[in-house]
């Protein structure tokens, strides 16, 4: 697999590298060893899966509070997703930028987002499923989130959200 560096400081697409052969192929999708060697979290503390039965179905975007920060090892597993990453570490040279990433299932691609980030998809496709690898346990009083559509990132994403958790369609604007 090799680690694609976006534009956040310290977020990856996770690139597989299919071994072919007649019967389809086999990838490694993830290296303690490379990415310690990249500087990344190689913790694995609880991994996650969501369904979403809708196209167009928001979830997101969410982070835990320090010192709770997590690490997010994602991939779509059926269906497809826009995920979206946004950088919410005051010191970061990419403090407050978003970078997103089609991901399909049968895809080539991972997302690794680093503790800090706020993380959040749109599916593209009903019956949608994404799975996470987690770098820190859950801590649910440590849950936060900013809103998808926060003047202060602008995000672009592929449509309006068809369905969307309260929560997630409230958090107030981020103040940065
Ligand atoms: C995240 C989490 C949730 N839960 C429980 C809490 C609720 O009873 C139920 C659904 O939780 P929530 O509505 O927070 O699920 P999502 O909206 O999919 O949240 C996730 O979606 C965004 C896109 C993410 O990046 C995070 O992985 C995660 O925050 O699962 C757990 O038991 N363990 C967990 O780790």
């Amino acid at each position: 697999m090799k680690l694609v560096p976006t534009p956040l400081a310290g977020a990856y697409v996770v690139e597989l590298e299919p071994l072919r052969d007649e019967r389809g192929f086999f990838a490694r999708t993830y290296d303690a060893a490379q990415f310690e060697a990249a500087g990344l979290d190689a913790r694995i503390a609880q991994c996650n899966t969501s369904f979403n039965a809708v196209a167009g179905t928001l979830r997101g975007l969410h982070y835990q509070a320090e010192p709770h920060g997590e690490g997010k090892l994602v991939r779509c597993t059926r269906g497809a997703v826009w995920d979206v990453a946004v950088d919410l570490r005051p010191d970061s040279p990419t403090y407050c930028a978003w970078f997103g990433v089609e991901l399909r299932a049968g895809g080539a691609d991972s997302y690794y987002i680093p503790a800090g980030l706020a993380h959040g998809f749109l599916t593209l496709e009903a019956d949608s499923e994404v799975h996470y690898q987690m770098t820190y346990h859950y801590v649910p009083d440590a849950a936060r989130g900013v809103r998808w559509d926060d003047p202060a990132f602008g995000i672009r994403w592929p449509g309006a959200p068809v369905t969307i958790a309260d929560r997630d369609a409230t958090y107030p604007d981020f103040v940065r």
